[in-house]
C-alpha cells in the first residue's frame, strides 16, 4: 500500500485501508473501541471477535486475524488481549505475518517504518485505551521505509522458507 522509497512517495491511505481484528475476553473491549475509532475514519472493518468477557483462549483470534492478514484479504491486523504478548507470539507463527506488541508511540511508529509489521497487539490491562487509540493511529499511518530495512525483511522471509524445509 505505501511505497515510500520507491520515488519518496509517502502516500498513506488509511481511510481505504482494510483492518482485521481479533481480542480474547481482556481484550474485547478494547477491540470494540479500535472498531469504533477505525469505523469512523471509514476503514473497512472484519471483526473476529471474541464479543464478550466469557474467557477464550487468544491463539484463536490471532490464528483468524494471522490468515486472513497472510491472506491478503486485510491490508493489516490488530488484535488485543491482556498484555500483547501471547496475541503476537501465536500470529507470529503463520507465515507472512509480522506482528509487534507495542505499548507506546515510538515503538509504533518503528514497527511500520523499520519491521513493516502488519499486525499490532495491543495490551488492554498494560495500556490505557487512549494510549492504545492513538498507537492504533500511528501505527496506521506509517508507511513502511523500505530501503535498508526491505533487505532485513527479505531475511525474516528466508527463515519462515527454511522452517518448512
Ligand atoms: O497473554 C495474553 C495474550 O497475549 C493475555 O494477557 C491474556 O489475555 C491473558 O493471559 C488472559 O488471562 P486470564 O487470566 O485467562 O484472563
Amino acid at each position: 500500500m505505501n511505497r515510500p522509497e520507491s520515488g519518496g512517495m509517502r502516500i498513506v491511505q488509511f481511510a481505504s485501508m482494510r483492518v482485521a481484528l481479533g481480542a480474547d475476553h481482556a481484550g474485547v473491549h478494547l477491540k470494540d473501541a479500535v472498531r469504533s475509532l477505525l469505523e469512523a475514519r471509514g476503514v473497512e472493518v472484519q471483526d473476529f471477535g471474541t464479543v464478550d468477557e466469557t474467557s477464550v483462549d487468544y491463539p484463536d483470534y490471532a490464528a483468524q486475524v494471522g490468515r486472513a492478514v497472510a491472506a491478503g484479504e486485510v491490508d493489516r491486523g490488530i488484535l488485543a488481549c491482556g498484555t500483547g504478548l501471547g496475541m503476537a507470539i501465536a500470529a507470529n507463527k503463520i507465515d507472512g505475518v509480522r506482528a509487534a506488541p507495542v505499548v507506546d508511540l515510538e515503538s509504533a511508529r518503528l514497527s511500520r517504518e523499520h519491521n513493516d509489521a502488519n499486525i499490532l497487539a495491543l495490551g488492554a490491562r498494560v495500556t490505557s485505551s487512549d494510549m492504545a487509540l492513538q498507537i492504533v493511529s500511528t501505527f496506521l499511518d506509517t508507511p513502511f521505509a523500505g530501503g535498508r530495512h526491505q533487505r532485513r525483511i527479505d531475511k525474516i522471509t528466508a527463515l519462515e522458507h527454511e522452517r518448512r524445509t
